[in-house]
């Protein structure tokens, strides 16, 4: 494959990382993306509002739209327990790629499967498919313009239940308005917005978080 920014990043890993501790896997992703190239990983200052979040909802399975390079991914899984699980949704083969390596090096592979394809695809098949029968915890960091139509896509799926918690990434930059109009408003979730920075920058952006009545 090319030598592209994501082949870069995971270089960059395996090479000053250590195998097998996620931990190292995001400090080298973030120095990277601190010294050398800006990427699109939730990073380390909206990671520590997601690591509460995830702590706090301790979830079996958990789903994510949009793996990138696989940083939320580990982010998320080094702090699940023994028989939970994460998917994650990617669109792009290149990113899918870099982000099984990613997983595979920080030692993840058995919590994590990455399941190729769109969000509007896959969802819908995720219970018949995937044999997925609800999900306790959505990370959705993938197209903004996608936040509320997949949303209700996991609403119709019957995948949510009371309770299941929804974290939304880039609400303010790039922003999804749409979405926090939706979740705010539509009288299915309690919605808490935790305010940040756009990765690596110092651009105000936030996390929202939508606890779903059931
Ligand atoms: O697309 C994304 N997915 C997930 N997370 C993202 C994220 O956390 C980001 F910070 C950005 C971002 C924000 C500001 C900026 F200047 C550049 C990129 C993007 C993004 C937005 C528009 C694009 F054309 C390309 C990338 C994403
Ligand atoms: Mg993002």
């Amino acid at each position: 494959m090319a030598d592209k920014k994501e082949q870069r990043i995971l270089e960059f890993v395996k090479q000053n990382a250590v195998k097998g501790d996620p931990q190292s896997v995001l400090d080298e992703i973030d120095k990277y993306c601190i010294q050398k190239e800006w990427a699109m990983n939730v990073g380390d200052e909206k990671g520590l509002i997601l690591d509460n979040l995830v702590k706090e909802t301790n979830p079996s399975v958990v789903l994510e739209l949009g793996t990138y390079c696989g940083y939320s991914a580990v982010r998320i899984a080094r702090l699940l327990k023994l028989d939970a699980r994460l998917f994650s949704i990617e669109k792009n083969p290149e990113y899918a790629a870099v982000a099984r390596e990613m997983i595979e090096f920080a030692g993840l592979k058995d919590k994590i499967a990455i399941i190729d394809g769109s969000t509007e695809k896959i969802i819908p098949k995720l219970r018949t498919d995937y044999g997925l029968e609800r999900v306790n915890f959505v990370f959705i960091d993938h197209f903004k313009d996608r936040y509320t139509v997949d949303t209700k896509l996991l609403e119709e799926s019957g995948l949510l239940q009371k309770g299941s918690v929804l974290v939304a990434d880039n609400v303010i930059y790039p922003g999804a308005p749409d979405f926090l109009e939706y979740v705010r408003t539509c009288g299915r979730y309690d919605c808490t917005n935790y305010p940040s920075h756009v990765e690596y920058t110092d651009k105000p952006d936030a996390l929202e978080r939508a606890v779903f009545r059931g």
